[in-house]
This record gives C-alpha cells, structure tokens and sequence, in this order.
C-alpha cells in the first residue's frame, strides 16, 4: 500500500502556475525520483505534501493520513529536508537538533545523531550560523534522518555537499530504504537519481510529464555511439534507409552518431566500412531528459496523455 500519494494535485499563486493535476503515489521502501528543471514545481509538491501550502484543489495523504495545510500530519515519522533550512544561526547545531528532535517527538534520537554527525564528518558543537553552505546541508540531512521516520520528503538533499558527502548523503537514502522508508526525492541532479530511484516522475511546467522507471526512461531516450574508422579519411554519409540515427559530429575518420531503438540496423550498416574502435559513452539520464524537454509531448502522448 502506497504511503504517500499525491492526486490530481493543483496549486496556484493567484493565476500563476505552481503545478497543475499532479499524480503518483509511492510505497514504503521506494526511492522516488522527482525531476525537472528549476520552476517546474518540485518545491510546490513538496510544501503542499509537508502541509505548509494549502491545494488549491486535490490532495495528500502521508501514511493513509490526509495532510491538512497547517497542521502536523504524522510529523514524528515524518521526514523533511527543506530546499532552502533556516535555522536558529546564533546556537550550536546539537542544541538545534535536540529541539527541533523533542519537536518531531523521537526517542533514542541523540544516539542516531551522533553517528550521523560522524558519518558526516561534523562538529555538533558549532554555531549553525558559522557553518559553511555544505556543513549546513549536513545539520539538515540529520534533522530529516535522525529520528528514522517512515516517510522522506528531501528536497534536493545533496545541494552543496562534496562528492563524497554525496555518496553519504546517498548510503543514507539507500538505507533507508532498505529499512522500509518511503522516499521522495527532488534533485537537478539526474546521475543521483538514476543511482538510488527505482522510478522517477519529470515534471514539466507544473505537469507531470511522465512517472516511469528509471531503466524505462533511459531506454526510450537517445544512445550515442562513436566510430573511429581504420580509414582516417573516411566520412560515411549515413543512408537515408537508417531512420532514427542522426549524426551528432563528424569528420575524417571520426563519426558520433545518436540512435534510437535497437541497435542492430546501426552495427550492421557499421559492417560494410573498416572500423577500428567503437565507444558507448554511458547512457546518462540527462541524455535522457534533455530529449524529454526536446520533444515535450512525444513521450507522454506515447503513454496516453499525462501520467
Ligand atoms: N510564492 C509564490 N508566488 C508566486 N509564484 C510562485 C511562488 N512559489 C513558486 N511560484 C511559482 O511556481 C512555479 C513552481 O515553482 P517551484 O519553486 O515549485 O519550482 P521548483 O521545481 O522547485 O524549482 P527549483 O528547481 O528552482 O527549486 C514557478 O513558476 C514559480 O515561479
């Protein structure tokens, strides 16, 4: 059973779009990945599924709970990582934790911070206002995780953070995971999400555009191949029978080319010229979602409309 679903969710800021008729629904031991470029309403879906904006219409329900802007749902096994956490900047960050802890209402919660803080490499004993943007991030990765709630909402949770505070931050989701949270995760960032989310939701212009496994997104975008021929004054023209393959560069000797579908129409067109070396350069889910934004309706119009 799914512990957080959002339906037919819309909110606007008088008459400008926030996000219009959004729908998904995730179960416990989900990572979600939420995408989609800056104003497309990550931010929006999270504040209204936290309780903190009122719907114009639709709604939340966290843990079978409808959330009901301004009052806290489940909130002590709820998890929430702001994309913007401002706390009080003149008192330490263990201080902070405990409050904002008693707030949540764990047990057995100073323990579970400490070991994060030292997983995270960061000194409790600082003043939140003197701490950098990424040691921040840190005091707000623990205050989402510290009392091991059910359910995560993390707004772009690895926004500052070194490459391998990143790869914490991520061990820690996986985790999580893996105990049977249920996350939702918002992030730029296409390379995290295709490494922790199982599926993911792209959101366009307030509209999501598509919610399909990661594996599925990545197959119905684009492959690059890169063929360097034995010739290195060959420049084959791709015959007009190749649908879907386009030439993405070119010159003497060197061809990069970007195909859809199989690949066996390309190798087999490949086989008549004397090629030296071939590379793939891995799929990257931003391949994948620049092509979305490329053709906006042609992905979803496949799958019926708007997921
Ligand atoms: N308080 C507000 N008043 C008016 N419009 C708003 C308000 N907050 C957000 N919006 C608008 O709603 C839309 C969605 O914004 P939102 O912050 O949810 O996007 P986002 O995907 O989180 O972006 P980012 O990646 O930049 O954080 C944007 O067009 C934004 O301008």
């Amino acid at each position: 059973m799914a512990t957080l679903e959002v339906e037919s969710l819309t909110k606007r800021y008088g008459s400008a779009r926030g996000v219009e008729l959004v729908t998904f629904a995730i179960e416990p031991g989900e990572i979600f990945g939420y995408l989609g470029p800056n104003g497309s309403g990550k931010t929006t879906t999270i504040r209204c599924i936290m309780g903190l904006l009122r719907p114009t219409s639709g709604q939340v329900r966290v843990l079978g709970r409808r959330v009901v802007a301004g009052r806290a749902t489940e909130h002590t096994r709820l998890g929430y990582l702001p994309g913007e956490f401002h706390i009080w900047p003149g008192i330490r960050a263990a201080r902070s934790l405990n409050v904002l802890g008693r707030l949540g209402g764990g047990r057995r919660i100073a323990e579970r911070r400490r070991q994060l803080a030292e997983r995270f490499d960061l000194d409790l004993r600082r003043r939140v206002g003197d701490l950098s943007k990424g040691n921040r991030q840190k005091v707000a990765l623990i205050y989402a995780f510290q009392h091991e709630p059910d359910v995560l909402v993390l707004d772009e949770p690895t926004a500052g953070l070194d490459p391998l505070m990143r790869q914490t931050a991520l061990e820690l989701i996986r985790e999580s995971a893996e105990r049977g949270a249920t996350v939702l995760l918002s992030s730029h960032d296409l390379g995290e999400v295709s490494a922790v989310c199982g599926r993911a939701g792209i959101l366009r212009e307030g509209r999501l555009i598509e919610v399909a496994p990661i594996s599925q997104i990545v197959q119905s975008s684009e492959h690059r191949l890169t063929v360097w021929f034995a010739d290195g004054h060959l420049a084959p023209r791709l015959p007009g029978e190749l649908a879907g393959v386009r030439v993405v560069r070119q010159k003497p000797g060197v061809l990069e080319i970007a195909y859809q579908g199989p690949a066996n129409p390309v190798l087999k067109w490949l086989g008549r010229f004397a090629v030296e070396r071939i590379a793939t350069p891995q799929i990257s889910l931003e391949d994948a979602f620049i092509q979305y934004y490329r053709q906006p309706s042609s992905a979803s119009a496949a799958r019926g409309g708007d997921a």
